[in-house]
């Protein structure tokens, strides 16, 4: 089962974190860029990150418009990508955020759970449209496959919507209440479901009342590092046990070889040490947090 396989992963390697490749040309150092040109060279950065990262984190997360936007060449990338990053181990959550009629969503599942376009092992889903959206995704849970649901996403302008109430409800709540419906029949081995959610870590408090409604779907919480999330503000995503929750970073962990700290001390060609020194840092940041909390 995905959700089993996720927290073994996370377990043997002591780190509830996972890296986002979001790349971005500029991110690239020059060396590569000159080496293979600027499309081509996003595939050697994500492979060198890869490389770099695979023994200490459990997941990547490739996010598909950094891809798409560069073409059919950046979609071949990220099944390269993908591909890759599997072959070495990782788990892969391939953030697509899908969310249409059902019939549309069988093909979106079918491209990215069935390998149709390429094999991942879970997938982001919008749930605007309601469970008959969901079920085509959710299905592919009894085949070792898990998805994310959104609940309160990590952007400023998410109070629009997720923050109205209805029957006495916050529709992030509402959907919280769906996503453990939704995921009731694929509890795994350790009580969680393959049928998870996404939590942004810029809203501790709203994460706190998520936990609650939530107590078996799995956190998948973005919005650490660049968008201002703390290793505090994400702490209440966990359950007692010390699981339930995996944080995700994408720029702090891929361009922090571009940051001043990093730059003083390694060289252009050795950027992959300072994206190692930087998921080495979360992973340590988080394990202290989550120390703190539950000792
Ligand atoms: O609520 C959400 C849902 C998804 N994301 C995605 O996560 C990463 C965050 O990137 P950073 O560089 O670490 O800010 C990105 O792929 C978003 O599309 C999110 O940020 N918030």
């Amino acid at each position: 089962m995905f959700i089993d396989r996720l927290i073994e992963k996370i377990k043997e390697k002591d780190n509830p974190t996972v890296v986002g490749l979001d790349p971005r040309i500029e991110f690239i150092p020059v060396f590569l860029r000159k080496k293979y040109g600027d499309i081509e060279a996003v595939y050697h950065y994500n492979k060198i990150i890869i490389d770099t990262i695979k023994d200490i984190v459990p997941c990547i997360k490739p996010q598909i418009a950094f891809y798409e936007a560069l073409g059919v060449k950046g979609l071949e990338i990220f099944k390269r990508t993908v591909e890759y990053g599997r072959k070495n181990g990782l788990i892969v959550i391939a953030d697509i955020k899908r969310g249409d009629i059902g019939s549309t969503a069988k093909a979106y599942a079918k491209a990215y759970l069935e390998g149709g376009f390429v094999e991942v092992d879970a997938v982001t889903i919008n749930p605007y449209l309601g469970e008959d959206s969901i079920v085509p995704f959710t299905d592919y849970c009894n085949k070792d496959k898990g998805v994310f649901i959104l609940a309160k996403t990590s952007n400023k302008s998410s109070k629009d919507l997720q923050d109205l109430t209805t029957k006495g409800k916050r529709i992030y709540e509402t959907v919280g209440h769906y996503i453990e419906k939704w995921g009731n029949e694929y509890i795994g081995n350790y009580g969680y479901s393959s049928v998870c959610s996404v939590v942004g870590a810029t809203y501790p408090k709203e994460m706190k009342i998520l936990r609650k409604i939530m107590k078996s779907a799995y956190f998948l919480v973005p919005g650490y590092g660049a968008q201002g999330g703390t290793a505090k503000d994400i702490i209440h995503s966990f359950n007692d046990d010390g699981l339930g929750a995996i944080i995700n970073s994408s720029r702090g962990i891929i361009a922090a070889h571009t940051k001043e700290e990093y730059k003083k001390i390694y060289k252009e060609e050795d950027f992959h040490l300072a994206i190692r020194d930087a998921a080495i840092k979360m992973k340590n940041d988080i394990n202290n947090e989550l120390k703190r909390k539950f000792n």
